[in-house]
């Protein structure tokens, strides 16, 4: 049975228009004017117990009021939403102690105190006995390589160590959904890799289901076999990861470091040449020729390094767009 059910799910946020000059700001006093916003359309779309999605959209498409629906932060203007059994937006205490909600961008932990401070207080809210709480801390320390850094205070740790903290305070309660809104936001490439290996050992060892929104296609295809995209509130795209890289992403990018200058045609061989300038270029090699083509590379060309990449989520979903025949709650699963 799914998890996570969004039925016809609106939202529409009321702002507040006003006039300008001295007129205008009396009548915003006394008889204010409202539009409405409808940042959700009628999204629909579940998610499976254990199931990791990938939710992506581009700037102001409604990710964020979604995932803040998903855990009752704000009510529905209209449709309908159940978490693990619960109207979200009824917050019982039965229902927050099975989801989490961890955003990139917002902090929990106590900055001037140690990260231990605030898992302690954690631990009261959920009522977690001292020794449960302290076997927790352990455990998912251990699996974040955060042992050492949880006595400093927080505002000592690097981002990608007060990232992996702050993930650490929001699994205490040990929910079984997690709605996690660019976990990995603005990390360096190590940070990342080692917050996408943590998520996916928790999902394996505690079959927890999660929805996760991010900038970066690595998050999403380290993460998720299935993606749901939605645009302008509604729901554009809700199928596997693969058919969606297949169909509107089916090149990587090679980032070349050589010893060498090389001339634009030589590398024009290989595949379609982005930039090349000095002793770096970058190229574009279709996914199914990506293998052959690296191993060629790596013997023919003066290589000295050479990096794979996802494209930008961004251009994954213009392509979507720039080609439009994705049917609205199709649920073409890989
Ligand atoms: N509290 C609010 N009041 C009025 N409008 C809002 C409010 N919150 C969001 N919006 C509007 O709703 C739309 C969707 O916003 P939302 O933050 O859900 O998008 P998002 O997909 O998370 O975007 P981003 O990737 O930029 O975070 C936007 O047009 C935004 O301006």
């Amino acid at each position: 049975m799914a998890v996570i059910t969004a039925r016809n799910l609106v939202k529409r946020y009321p702002v507040a228009l006003k006039e300008p000059g001295l007129r205008g700001t009396l009548q915003h006093f006394f008889r204010r004017k409202y539009r409405q916003v409808e940042a959700v359309r009628g999204v629909s779309f579940s998610l499976e117990p254990g199931e990791v999605v990938g939710f992506l959209g581009p700037n102001g498409a409604g990710k964020t009021t979604t995932l803040k629906l998903l855990t009752g932060l704000i009510h529905p203007s209209g449709g309908e939403v159940r978490v693990a059994g619960f109207e979200p937006f009824r917050r019982e205490a039965a229902f927050l102690r099975q989801v989490t909600l961890v955003m990139g961008n917002k902090q929990q932990l106590i900055w001037d105190l140690p990260a231990w401070d605030s898992f302690r207080v954690n631990g009261a809210v959920y009522e977690i006995p001292d020794a449960e709480l302290r076997r927790r801390v352990g455990e998912l320390a251990e699996l974040l390589g955060l042992q050492e850094k949880l006595t400093q205070p927080v505002r000592k740790l690097s981002l990608g160590e007060r990232m992996k903290a702050e993930l650490l305070a929001a699994l205490l309660h040990q929910p079984r959904v997690l709605f996690l809104d660019e976990p990995t936001l603005g990390l360096d490439v190590n940070a990342q890799t080692s917050v996408r290996e943590f998520l996916r050992e928790y999902n394996r060892r505690y079959g927890a289901t999660i929805l996760l929104t991010s900038h970066y296609m690595a998050d999403i295809t380290a993460l998720c076999e299935r993606v749901v995209m939605i645009h302008q509130g509604r729901l554009i795209y809700d199928g596997g990861l693969s058919g969606l890289l297949g169909r509107f992403a089916p090149y990587r990018e090679v980032v070349l470091k050589l010893n060498r200058a090389l001339p634009r045609p030589e590398l024009e061989r290989y595949g379609e040449v982005r930039e090349a300038q000095g002793l770096e270029a970058r190229l574009l090699l279709r996914r199914e020729n990506l293998v052959g083509a690296v191993a060629q590379m790596l013997r023919e060309l003066p290589v000295e390094d050479l990096e794979v990449r996802e494209p930008p989520v961004e251009e994954v979903i213009s392509q979507v767009f720039a080609q439009g025949e994705v049917v609205p709650g199709s649920n073409e699963r890989k």
